[in-house]
């Protein structure tokens, strides 16, 4: 209930135990903050995984370079492209769609960022502000995948609740941020923290609260 700290709201993510059992891999939860829920998965993508969607979108990244995702963004100073659909990124995503307990189709699709040294997301929400039209159908909760080994910086920091995560090649940390105790929501904000050496390669999927596009 609203309002009431002693009463623990609903939540979308209902794994029980140390494992996620989903149709092609067990997923590993490692770690959870309860309140806001926060919780760190290892085992979520294989090495090969990561490579081909580093692969993947590296091409596509440097396609867009002179495209619209070069206009200067003083919060998120990484570059992005969105995945094309094929095999592989349709695999991930099902089992994404698994570890969320969400169906797919209401996701955005999945993202990759590249940051290189010195590049950083400032402190965000991932949800829309109640004044923006996309807050409409809004983001509920967010999975961010670890796609390669950061050799220094990159943290993905929660300010509110004093964590941080260090990217691990293949794991991932979920959050969600649907709670009648809009609070609980504002603890999710987070931040990545500015890559100090090598680059930091991560995918991020955001589910909405109705569906979103064709599954
Ligand atoms: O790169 C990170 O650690 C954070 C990324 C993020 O917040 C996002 O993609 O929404
Ligand atoms: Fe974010």
């Amino acid at each position: 209930m609203a309002g009431n700290t002693t009463d623990k709201e609903q939540t979308i993510f209902e794994h029980a135990g140390n494992t996620i059992k989903t149709e092609d891999r067990e997923i590993r939860i490692l770690a959870k903050y309860e309140e806001p829920l926060v919780v760190l998965l290892g085992n979520v993508l294989s090495d090969e995984e990561c490579d081909e969607l580093i692969e993947h979108s590296r091409e596509r990244l440097q396609r867009s370079k002179i495209g619209e995702d070069h206009v200067v963004n003083q919060i998120r100073t990484s570059s992005g492209v969105f995945c094309e659909e094929n095999e592989t990124v349709t695999r991930i995503e099902k089992r994404i769609s698994q570890i969320m307990n969400i169906p797919i189709g209401h996701g955005d699709g999945l993202q990759v960022l590249l940051y290189t040294p010195g590049q950083e997301y400032l402190p965000h929400f991932d949800f829309f502000a109640q004044t923006s039209r996309a807050s409409n159908n809004n983001r509920i909760s967010t999975l961010l995948l670890y796609l390669n080994d950061v050799e220094e910086g990159g943290q993905t920091e929660f300010p509110m609740l004093n964590l941080s995560v260090f990217p691990n090649k293949g794991m991932a940390v979920y959050f969600e941020y649907f709670y009648d105790n809009h609070e609980l929501n504002e603890f999710t904000l987070h931040a990545g923290t500015p890559v100090i050496k090598g680059e930091k390669w991560v995918a991020t999927m955001w589910m909405r609260r109705q569906a979103h596009r064709l599954s």
